[in-house]
């Protein structure tokens, strides 16, 4: 690809024309990708392009979700190519944060988020009131390029969107809020404020995720029937809050998990008001930063610490409550149960926790990146909680036939015992 061997010779360029070169490659580059867009073309033959960007798709989840790729199975085959195009789009935007290159270096992160950003608003119709996003200025640099799979991944979404704007059950909304929560993360010292800053970035990161897939999984798979699709609209908006809460749940779940794993990389999720109402002070936090940067194990959190970690547990329990009372609004039986099997595996995760003394501190650092002995669940009690699922999801349907359907529990429960948590 010229621009690769063009970024190599930039390193004799002046920094001025580097960037003015970047800038020139980067329009270009847009060009044709609104170009393509606009056609939508793929360029060449049309099932070779579907089964790279699947292919292209399925190695990001063996990468990073195995067992997405399992729940995905469970799904239609169309279903499961929106869900797919959904998950690369969310994947991806999740790695420009994460990229080792990036680590340290907040500002280019946020400049990838704006090109991000920028191309998303070439994904979204314009037909649309939303369509016209303000832009922010974008500094392209070698790194904002994209490859031909990206292209593919983009237009595969670019068909999903297509199929729920005009509806309106899928707004461009929860898209845009990730791209916040990502924006919020690429600061030198990631601090939270209060439950409520809490809150918003469980949603921003998560609870978006929910929203982004309620349109699919609740329209039927022939929603050319306006009836059929004007009542789905109905069931995506009852859906809409304990699909949120349960996002923003998992979230609050994850940051507890990974405290010491964030304090490597100078961040603390645990909102600063709790904290120092808590006695718990920047010294404090200055000293478990630095001992998980050394990565020789860390000092027993402190009570008043510990007293926050239990807070921000109890909204999790909360949040789980209502997402497992909002259960029956995704279509069955395997709705219901993926919500419960979730429910289940993050409420045993917060019982461990509870067990534990709240001291979420303990366990893997440096090298070990918050794995060594971290609180988590074994294989066993991941079992237990989708067998406890699925009784509660078969006493609620009183559908015995689950059973029968759910032929792929023995696939499913090695790929739970793989899952992190
Ligand atoms: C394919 C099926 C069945 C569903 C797709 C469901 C979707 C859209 C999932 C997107 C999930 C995703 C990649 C979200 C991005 C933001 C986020 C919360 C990432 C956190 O990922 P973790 O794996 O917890 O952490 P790491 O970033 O450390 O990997």
């Amino acid at each position: 690809m010229p621009m690769v061997t063009a970024s190599l010779k930039l390193s004799w360029l002046s920094l001025g024309e580097e960037s003015n070169i970047h800038a020139q490659c980067y329009n270009r580059q847009r060009m044709t990708f609104r170009r393509r867009l606009a056609r939508t073309e793929a360029t060449g033959d049309e099932s070779e392009k579907r089964e790279q960007t699947n292919r292209a798709i399925q190695s990001l989840m063996v990468k990073h979700d195995p067992i997405l790729l399992f729940a995905s199975r469970l799904l239609s085959p169309q279903k499961a190519e929106e869900a797919s195009a959904l998950y690369a789009w969310c994947r991806r935007l999740d790695e420009i944060c994460d990229s080792e290159e990036n680590s340290s270096k907040p500002e280019l992160v946020q400049d990838q988020l704006d090109v991000w950003q920028e191309r998303f608003d070439d994904l979204w119709s314009d037909e649309t009131k939303e369509g016209a996003r303000k832009t922010t200025r974008v500094e392209p640099t070698a790194t904002t390029y994209y490859s031909e799979d990206d292209f593919l991944m983009d237009l595969a979404l670019k068909e999903c969107i297509e199929r729920y704007q005009s509806s309106g059950m899928l707004t461009r909304k929860p898209f845009d809020d990730m791209v916040q929560g990502m924006k919020s993360d690429a600061v030198e010292k990631r601090r939270i404020r209060d439950m409520a800053e809490l809150e918003l970035y469980g949603y921003r990161v998560a609870g978006t995720v929910g929203l982004m897939l309620l349109p699919l999984l609740l329209t039927p798979e022939d929603d050319a029937n306006d009836s059929s699709s004007t009542s789905a609209a109905e069931a995506v908006k009852t859906a809409r809050e304990p699909a949120t809460c349960l996002g923003t749940a998992i979230q609050l779940v994850n940051i507890l998990r990974d405290a010491t794993q964030d304090a490597v990389l100078g961040r603390i999720y645990l909102p600063t008001d709790m904290l120092r109402a808590e006695g718990v002070t920047e010294e404090d936090e200055a000293k478990w930063l630095l001992e998980a940067a050394v990565g020789e194990g860390m000092s027993p959190a402190p009570d008043g610490y510990k007293r926050v970690v239990e807070k921000v547990s109890n909204r999790g329990y909360e949040l789980l409550a209502h997402a497992e009372e909002g259960r029956s609004t995704l279509p069955g039986p395997f709705g219901p149960l993926l919500v419960q099997v979730i429910v289940e595996l993050y409420r045993d995760y917060l019982e461990e926790l509870k067990r534990r003394g709240y001291d979420n501190l303990q366990g893997g650092s440096g090298s070990n990146k918050g794995t060594m002995d971290r609180v988590k669940i074994s294989g066993l009690r991941k079992a237990q909680a989708s067998l406890r699922a699925i009784a509660k999801v078969l006493i609620d349907s009183k559908q015995t036939s689950i059973l029968i359907q759910f032929d792929s529990l023995s696939d499913f429960l090695p790929q739970l015992y793989k899952y992190k948590l």
